[in-house]
């Protein structure tokens, strides 16, 4: 018996991922055979209204609807530590419903300036106790505020009781780093320096912000992207063989990696902001919000010293991909020129995820050509695959009490140390078109070589 509590229910990341993986989870049979969501927000939506929204969101699906529909209510009038709105009277009504010793998940899809404020309240009204609390990223939006951030949910709540989500780290695809590289002995051998020249971890997106632009004009895309799903997931490539693949042991090699990113250069960064987004309603007409990053990233272990982690991500730009690459290193000898990056493995975290493998090869004929040829393994069409979105894993785990996808402290910490730097002395922000690669001087980053994507 499970009651969620969805605070920002009818925000945007409620609408496009949180929604639609109870949905999936419910259409899975995942969820807990006695469960109700109860929705939260600042205004007054009757239960009615609110499942209007949802189905809305969910595209008005027709099978299943009106059996996840009745599990569905809206608790309004906000929740902060001096009044909890209607939300304490709804659950009471939950609770009266299912079980009054059901299991509480707090899920708080709200920007992370209100987390401090409605982790207090859990505590003043009493919904902390035995209950697991999710929170999005980032968490904390400077290291100061993480730290307090840290302090002010750790008088509150259980480290054990604590879900930080990045869900990069729930997709098919980053797993898929840690599953290949530790079950093949020739790919644990060339996961290190000696055999990767570069790792690019690029995220371009075609995505506006119009929908969420209060949001985003107060937190940009080293905050967004930069300091949470690009480094987890760069920490996902360059963690140290774990114990075991047992979740606490995962977690803590991917969490330990961290602390060895050096802070970042701000001079091997180049931010971005796209014509025209200082018009979108929302944004402060003088707004130097990043809605790019370009940046370089150096880890300070044996395995990875010397090796550029290039990181990019941003909005409207030309394409959308979410893609981790490993540049192989070419040999000197006895090819004597050998064209540069035409050795990749690269993992697409995007959907369902895939992973290619270009490999110089001879081109058939009487020539001794080499060519780049490629082979791609879509992961969907593994036998008897049954891919899951990464949110709906992510809400299962909180389910089941698994913690390995989920953020540590000390990681973030380390992880807001070496963004640092980026922050306080922030690079100037240029202006590109949307439609294109960013600013051109985030080409120069990638040089002697190229960035794999897009030019
Ligand atoms: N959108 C996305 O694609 C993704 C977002 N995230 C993370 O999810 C979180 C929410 O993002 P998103 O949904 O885009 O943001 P929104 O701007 O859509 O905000 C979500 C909801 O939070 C409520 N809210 C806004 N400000 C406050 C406040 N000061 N106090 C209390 N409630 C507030 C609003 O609901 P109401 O007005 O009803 O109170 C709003 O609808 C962020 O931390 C973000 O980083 C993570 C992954 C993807
Ligand atoms: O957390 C976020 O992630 C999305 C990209 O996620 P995906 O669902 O496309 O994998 C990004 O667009 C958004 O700005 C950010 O808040």
């Amino acid at each position: 018996m499970t009651v969620f509590v969805l605070f920002g229910a009818t925000g945007d990341l409620a609408a496009r991922l949180v929604l639609p993986a109870f949905w999936t989870l419910a259409n899975e049979g995942l969820l807990p055979e006695d469960w109700l969501l109860v929705g939260n927000g600042r205004g007054d939506v009757s239960h009615e209204n609110f499942r209007a929204h949802v189905r809305e969101v969910l595209g008005s699906p027709k099978k299943g609807w009106a059996e996840f529909a009745k599990r569905l209510r809206f608790a309004g009038g906000g929740f902060n530590s001096d009044s909890p709105g209607s939300l304490l009277d709804v659950i009471g009504e939950a609770r009266a419903q299912i079980g009054v010793n059901s299991q509480l998940v707090h899920y708080l899809a709200i920007p992370p300036v209100a987390f401090p404020e409605i982790t207090k309240a859990l505590g003043v009204h009493g919904l902390a106790k035995g209950s697991r609390v999710v929170y999005e990223k980032p968490f904390g939006t400077s290291p100061e505020s993480f730290r307090s951030l840290n302090r002010q949910v750790h008088a509150v709540l259980d480290e054990s009781q604590v879900y930080r989500i990045d869900h990069f780290l729930g997709k098919e695809a980053t797993q898929q780093l840690h599953a290949m590289r530790f079950a093949n002995q020739t790919m644990a051998a060339i996961w290190s320096r000696e055999h990767v020249e570069s790792v690019q971890i690029d995220v371009p997106e075609t995505l506006d912000v119009a929908n969420r632009a209060q949001f985003y004009d107060a937190t940009g895309a080293v905050l967004d992207m930069l300091v949470t799903h690009l480094f987890q997931v760069a920490a996902e490539v360059a963690m140290e063989p774990p114990a075991s693949l047992g979740a606490a042991d995962l977690q803590a090699a991917r969490e330990t990696v961290i602390r060895r990113f050096r802070p970042i250069d701000p001079a091997e960064a180049v931010l971005g902001q796209f014509a025209g987004y200082r018009d979108i309603k929302g944004v402060a007409p003088k707004s130097r919000t990043d809605t790019f990053v370009a940046a370089k990233l150096w880890i300070d272990s044996p395995r990875w010293r010397g090796v550029p982690f290039l990181l990019r991500t941003g909005k409207r730009l030309a394409a959308s991909e979410q893609r981790v690459s490993l540049v192989l290193r070419t040999p000197g000898a006895p090819f004597r020129k050998l064209p540069p990056q035409a050795n990749v493995l690269s993992f697409s975290l995007a959907g369902d995820g895939e992973v290619d493998l270009t490999l110089l090869a001879k081109k058939p004929g009487i020539a001794d050509d080499l060519e780049p040829a490629s082979v791609a393994l879509p992961l969907a069409s593994l036998p008897e695959a049954d891919p899951i979105p990464a949110y709906s894993r992510l809400i299962h785990d909180v389910l089941i009490g698994d913690r390995a996808l989920f953020t540590r402290p000390d990681g973030l910490s380390a992880a807001w140390k070496a963004v640092r730097p980026l922050l306080d002395t922030p690079p100037r922000t240029i202006a590109y078109e949307p439609g294109s690669w960013g600013p051109a001087k985030a080409r120069k980053l990638a040089a002697p070589h190229r960035w794999l994507l897009g030019q």
